[in-house]
């Protein structure tokens, strides 16, 4: 016998690609559950199926960055912080910060389909009785229009969200004069693709090279260096509300236009700015 949950949760988290770097993505979790059904004609009572399950993302890989420790020149080390990442190709980049704000794993390439592997097997491992296997399945969203990763890090949050490399994958609406602009979507999105938005203060230092923010938060101190070009910056925490308003500024200040930005944060939420030249 066989159980479903279907968008059982998301995954929001960063990973290191290493064509193209820093990359925020953002997975639906679909669940399979294989077993025997017990006297209450159960297999697992839905109510403990989808807390499980989520429990142990959340306190896994979820808003962590995932790390290619095989991929060539990506070099991981304990320092004060915690952990050290480095990388060479195709940038250099270093991440500090507590353990738990990374997700080693084995391999050369992250690949959504092997994380969902790992996964159903540590669950298959812890599973409860009655169930013989688990088998999660890791999709992205179906986007048809504009849509672009980022990574971020929220010093102030009381969760998992304070970690300094942490992304999503979202869709773009900008609308003009009661319109969707579609064409200013595919460019800000492509614009905006595996960047980096920092906070203004927790910058620490600044070249044409490289760009070093650094802050302390709940779970421990954070620090991330790479190039500033991979980065855009925000006067103010870059909470999907900023993002929002953020975009909408530009956009009105660029086309002369009052724009209206509905800016997602990964799935099916985000958040809505208005602004006129
Ligand atoms: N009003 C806002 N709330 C939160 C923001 C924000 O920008 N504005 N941002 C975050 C974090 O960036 C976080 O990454 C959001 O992740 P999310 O998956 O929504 O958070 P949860 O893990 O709590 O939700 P799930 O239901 O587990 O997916 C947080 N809040």
């Amino acid at each position: 016998m066989s159980l479903f949950v279907n968008q059982l949760t998301h995954i929001d988290a960063s990973l290191w690609c290493p064509e193209k770097g820093l990359k925020g993505v953002s997975w639906q979790v679909d669940a399979v559950l294989e077993g025997e059904l017990g006297k209450d004609g159960m297999l697992l009572d839905f109510g403990e199926v989808k807390p499980w399950i989520k429990h142990h993302l959340d306190s896994g890989l979820d808003h962590t960055l995932l790390v290619p420790v095989e991929a060539s020149g990506v070099t991981v080390s304990p320092c004060e912080e915690g952990l050290c990442v480095r990388t060479s190709t195709p940038y250099a980049m270093e991440v500090k910060g507590p353990k738990q704000a990374f997700t080693l794993l084995p391999v050369a390439t992250i690949e959504r389909d092997a994380v969902a592997a790992s996964l159903s097997q540590t669950l298959t491992e812890q599973r409860p009785a009655k169930v013989t296997r688990v088998q999660l399945s890791l999709s992205d969203e179906v986007i048809e229009g504009a849509a672009y990763g980022y990574s971020h890090g929220l010093k102030l949050h009381k969760g998992n969200c304070q970690r300094i490399a942490h992304g999503h994958r979202s869709r773009l609406h900008i609308w003009q004069r009661g319109t969707r602009q579609h064409e200013l979507e595919r460019q800000w999105a492509a614009w905006l693709d595996n960047r980096y938005l920092v906070e203004e203060n927790d910058i620490i230092a600044r070249d044409k090279q490289a760009l070093t923010c650094r802050y302390q938060a709940d779970q421990g101190t954070f620090t991330l260096t790479l190039p500033d070009e991979r980065c855009a910056v925000l006067t103010t925490p870059t909470t999907v509300e900023n993002i929002a308003h953020w975009l909408a500024e530009q956009l009105a200040a660029q086309s002369l236009e009052t724009s209206t930005v509905h800016a997602f944060e990964g799935f099916n939420k985000g958040a809505i700015a208005k602004a006129s030249p």
